[in-house]
């Protein structure tokens, strides 16, 4: 399975979003975000944390802008994986490749903590390693994690099973608890905890492991 890790100036977890896929056996290319192409037979395109472009107008509105991420929604349009983690979902969600939007979190502060989450659904390539109803301890480290999403939207994602994540006690403000959503097509996932930062016992916690493992093993040719 061949993964491409995007890189914009001020990204910071790039770096550890490649460990934790080649832990998972995945084969991992850096991607320039001048580039305008993705490494030819990319499976999944992931989008990492960090401050991009220094989160000015808004965080990842800029990065939306850059060359490769066209190349990124062309990918997705034609059925491709693509994984958003913290400044990578607000990336997706300026795209428009997945819908609402991330705002300031609700109480103006940046939180930087492990979080409990329940997975919402397993009925995808992300979160088939979990068991649905699962609690999971992630860490967050965000001060734009407040996912916002009108009535309407929020009952569809929830009629949709399209809701990968919940918080179980709400940090930030985010609509409907939601942590991480997944695209009609389920091939898309914004997060906004950080599952690479707890992904091997020397981070002091495993539950992010299983997403990567599921994704490249669902990736990977028998
Ligand atoms: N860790 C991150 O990706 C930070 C995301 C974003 N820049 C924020 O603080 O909201």
């Amino acid at each position: 399975m061949k993964a491409a890790v995007l890189v914009f100036p001020g990204s910071n977890c790039d770096r550890d979003l490649a460990v934790a896929f080649r832990n998972a056996g995945a084969d991992v290319t850096m991607v320039w975000h001048k580039d305008s192409r993705l490494p030819a037979g990319t499976d999944v395109v992931a989008i990492p944390g960090g401050f991009s472009f220094g989160d000015y107008l808004r965080c990842g509105a800029i990065a939306a802008r850059s060359p490769i991420t066209g190349s990124v929604v062309d990918h997705a349009r034609r059925g491709g994986y693509v994984l958003g983690i913290c400044n990578g979902f607000q990336v997706l969600t300026e795209t428009g490749l997945l819908p609402g939007a991330l705002m300031r979190n609700a109480g103006l502060k940046f939180l930087c903590k492990s979080v409990e989450m329940v997975v919402g659904t397993t009925a995808s390539a992300f979160t088939a390693g979990y068991g649905k109803g699962q609690r999971v301890s992630i860490p967050i480290a965000h001060h734009d994690g407040n996912y916002v999403a009108d009535d309407r939207l929020l009952a569809r994602l929830r009629d949709e099973d399209r809701v990968a994540f919940r918080y179980v006690d709400n940090p930030n403000g985010s609509a409907g608890d939601i942590a991480g959503v997944l695209s009609e097509n389920r091939r898309v996932l914004g997060m906004m905890p950080h599952p690479e930062r707890a992904a091997e016992p020397a981070h002091g916690g495993t539950d992010g492991a299983a997403l990567f493992r599921a994704l490249t093993g669902a990736l990977t040719p028998a």
